[in-house]
C-alpha cells in the first residue's frame, strides 16, 4: 500500500489525524523535499515525533528512480509525505499511476494547501484565479518569460495569477526577488503590473500578507521563507476591502 500524505503548510502539527495515524502504521516513510517544505520544522523533528527513520527524496528519486518506493509498497505500508497537499502543484500523479500499473494499492490523505491558504489570507476569490505559474531562479543564458506571459494573459481575462517562487536546496526565492525578476522581464507600459500581493509563511502563527506596488513591497519585511506572490486582476469591492484591512492595501 502506498499512501500519499499531505503534511500541510508550516509545522509538525499541520498534518491531519488520519495522516498522523498512517505514518504511525507505516513500515517505511519517505519525505519528498523538492516541491515544498515545512519551514516551521525539520526532517529530524519529524523522525523524532514518529520514532522512525524518514528517507528524504530528491526530484530524481521520485521521477526517475522510484523503484525503492514502489518495491517497499509491494510488500508493506509506505507513507509518502509531501508539504501542502500531495497532489496540488506537484508531479506525484505520475507515481500513483506507476503504482496502479504495478498492482499496488494507493490512497491519498489530503493536506492543507498553499492554493487554498492564499485565498483566506488575501481575500482574493478562488474562482477568479487563472492559470498559475512559477518563477525559477534565472541561470546562465536562461531567463524565461513564461511567468510574465501567463500573468499578462490572465490579466487580459481579468483573472488573478498565483505565482510560485523557486525552492532550491539552499535558496528560497523571496517576494522581492520574484517581483524583481518580473520587473526585469517587463518591456513596456502595456506590460506594467500595478498591484502585487506578497505572502510569507502561510499556516504559521505570524504570516505576512502585504499588497501594493512593486515600490511599496520593496520596503516590506516579509521575513523567513516560504514566500508566494499573487498578481490580482481588477478587484471586486469585497476583495478590495479585505486587502485594505488585512494586507495594508491603499487604493489610489
Ligand atoms: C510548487 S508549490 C507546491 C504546493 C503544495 N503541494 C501545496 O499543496 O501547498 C510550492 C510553492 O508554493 C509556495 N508555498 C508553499 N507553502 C507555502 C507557505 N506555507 N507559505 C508561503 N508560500 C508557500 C512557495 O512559493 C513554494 O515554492
Amino acid at each position: 500500500m502506498l499512501t500519499f500524505i499531505g503534511l500541510g503548510l508550516y509545522d509538525l502539527d499541520d498534518i491531519s489525524l488520519k495522516g498522523q495515524n498512517a505514518i504511525i502504521e507505516a513500515d517505511a516513510v519517505f519525505l519528498e523535499s523538492y516541491t515544498s517544505i515545512l519551514t516551521g520544522t525539520s526532517p529530524a523533528e519529524l523522525e523524532k515525533r514518529y520514532g522512525k527513520p524518514i528517507k528524504i527524496l530528491k526530484r530524481q528519486d521520485v521521477e526517475q528512480h522510484p523503484e525503492p518506493i514502489l518495491d517497499a509498497a509491494k510488500t508493506g505500508k509506505v507513507a509518502f509525505l509531501t508539504g501542502g497537499d500531495p497532489m496540488v502543484s506537484t508531479t506525484h500523479a505520475d507515481l500513483r499511476i506507476r503504482a496502479k500499473n504495478l498492482g499496488i494499492e494507493t490512497r491519498i490523505i489530503h493536506g492543507s494547501s498553499i492554493v487554498s491558504a492564499v485565498c483566506g489570507l488575501s481575500g482574493l476569490q478562488n474562482y477568479r484565479f487563472g492559470k498559475s505559474c512559477s518563477i525559477p531562479y534565472p541561470a546562465k543564458n536562461w531567463f524565461p518569460r513564461t511567468p510574465l506571459d501567463t500573468i499578462l494573459s490572465n490579466l487580459i481575462q481579468n483573472l488573478h495569477t498565483l505565482v510560485y517562487l523557486d525552492i532550491q536546496e539552499t535558496a528560497f526565492m523571496s517576494v522581492q526577488e520574484g517581483i524583481g525578476i518580473l520587473e526585469q522581464l517587463i518591456t513596456g507600459d502595456s506590460e506594467k503590473i500595478s498591484l502585487y500581493v506578497g505572502i510569507a509563511r502561510a499556516g504559521s502563527e505570524n504570516p505576512v500578507v502585504a499588497a501594493g506596488t512593486s515600490e511599496k513591497l520593496k520596503d516590506v519585511n516579509f521575513g523567513p521563507p516560504l514566500h508566494i506572490l499573487i498578481v490580482p486582476a481588477t478587484l471586486h469591492d469585497i476583495e478590495q476591502e479585505y486587502l485594505t484591512l488585512f494586507a495594508g492595501y491603499a487604493p489610489a
